[in-house]
């Protein structure tokens, strides 16, 4: 959807904020731009609408080289949302979001559908938000309505420069998640400059590291910047803790589970007691005869009951389950909430295993190469860097 060609912008007074950069971007794909100050992430993203003026190279959306495109018609194709908001004081909510659509030449009905489509979809109702003024709303319903003016036209392309950047944590964290999933719904193909490296990690496919002078570093899915960075710069600039943080984006994977005894629901105590005797924790998972989840049983409870009783009468429910799939984080944050020592791991109704904390460590250590550091000869097929 957005290629960029040996795009570089060397500025009047010689500084180089992009060499030459080559880039590309899939259709429906959020890429997130991150490095340290100054490395021309700002720049890049707003050569992309040319509010700046590349020096050279060539930007492609979508098959049309639009380096020489007039503004206007860049504006209808290219939304574009950043973090003071940027919006007019003077104008109420529902012409700052229709701002585009105007320059466009929209109907005033055209436009006004529009505005109430853009607003209920960011969750600020037309009817109570649209003939307010901006002042009149908080920081984070101002950053809404910034999100709402950049879709409102429609574009194939949203630029976003550190759109959440002026909000409380707690804030931020409800608009991330609301991006989340405004985006999973309009899939548009995003680029976000952020200097949140858990917001890149949140909200990306893929994160692009850049050094100063807008050079590449890595171009990958955050799983791999955050646990195979390609050098150095990379491990540095994402931190010693990104072990952490790739708990938010690594699933759940068959390979991380692990087997306790299981028993099922028909079987007579003093058998399940056998079942469990030897296992290294005196538990099992109770299980349908269709393989169901239906809960856990201790050995002491089997042991103060009749041999012939059976384990429906007492299994206990698990408190959680967690689906292959969802990520490591969730897991851990189950596990910690309920002091639980077995997170149970489905596919639907059926069981797989259960996950240990011992386990959610093993998967992260899992591909983390070498020891904190970065092994050279890992493989990163995503790396674009050219
Ligand atoms: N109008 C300008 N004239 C001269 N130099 C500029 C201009 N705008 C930006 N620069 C320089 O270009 C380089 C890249 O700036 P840019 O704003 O793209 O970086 P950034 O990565 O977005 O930084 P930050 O994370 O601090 O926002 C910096 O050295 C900056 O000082």
């Amino acid at each position: 959807m957005i290629r960029l060609d040996g795009l570089g912008k060397r500025y009047p007074d010689g500084t180089v904020a992009v060499g030459s950069l080559d880039m590309e971007v899939r259709r429906g794909e959020l890429v997130a731009l991150v490095g340290p100050s100054g490395c021309g992430k700002s720049t890049t993203l707003r050569m992309v609408n040319r509010l700046v003026e590349p020096t050279s190279g060539r930007i492609v959306l979508d098959g049309d080289d639009v380096t020489q495109v007039s503004a206007v018609e860049l504006r209808r194709r290219v939304g574009y949302v950043i973090q003071q908001v940027g919006l007019f004081p003077h104008l109420t909510v529902g012409d700052n979001v229709a701002t585009v659509p105007r320059l466009l030449g929209w109907d005033k009905k055209r436009r006004r559908e529009r505005v109430a489509e853009m607003l209920d979809l960011v969750g600020l109702p037309a009817g109570t938000y649209a003939d307010r003024y901006p002042h009149e709303l908080s920081g984070g319903q101002q950053q809404r309505i910034g999100v709402a003016r950049g879709l409102a036209a429609d574009p194939d392309v949203l630029l976003m420069d550190e759109p959440f950047g002026a909000v409380d944590p707690i804030a931020r964290d409800r608009l991330q998640g609301e991006f989340r999933r405004i985006q999973s719904e309009l899939h548009k193909t995003v680029l976000l400059v952020t200097h949140d490296i858990d917001e890149a990690v949140r909200l990306a496919d893929r994160i692009a590291v850049f050094s100063e002078g807008g050079r590449l570093e890595q171009y990958a899915e955050p799983a791999a910047v955050l646990g195979a960075p390609a050098n150095e710069f990379v491990a540095d600039f994402v931190g010693s803790d990104r072990g952490l943080r790739r708990l938010a984006v690594q699933p759940v994977e068959e390979a991380d589970l692990v087997h306790p005894p299981v028993v099922r629901l028909t079987d007579r105590a003093a058998d399940a007691r056998r079942t469990i005797a030897g296992a290294p924790e005196p538990y099992a998972v109770v299980v349908d005869d269709a393989g169901s989840l239906r809960g856990w049983v201790a050995a002491r409870t089997l042991e103060q009951c009749p041999p012939d009783a059976l384990v429906e009468e007492v299994a206990r429910r698990f408190g959680e389950t967690i689906t292959l799939g969802e990520f490591l984080r969730r897991a851990l944050s189950e596990l910690v909430r309920h002091d639980a020592g077995w997170l149970p791991v489905v596919d639907g109704e059926r069981y797989l295993g259960v996950l240990t904390p011992d386990a959610v460590y093993a998967a992260l250590r899992r591909t983390v190469p070498g020891d904190g550091g970065v092994d050279a000869t890992v493989e990163q097929p995503l790396l674009r860097a050219v």
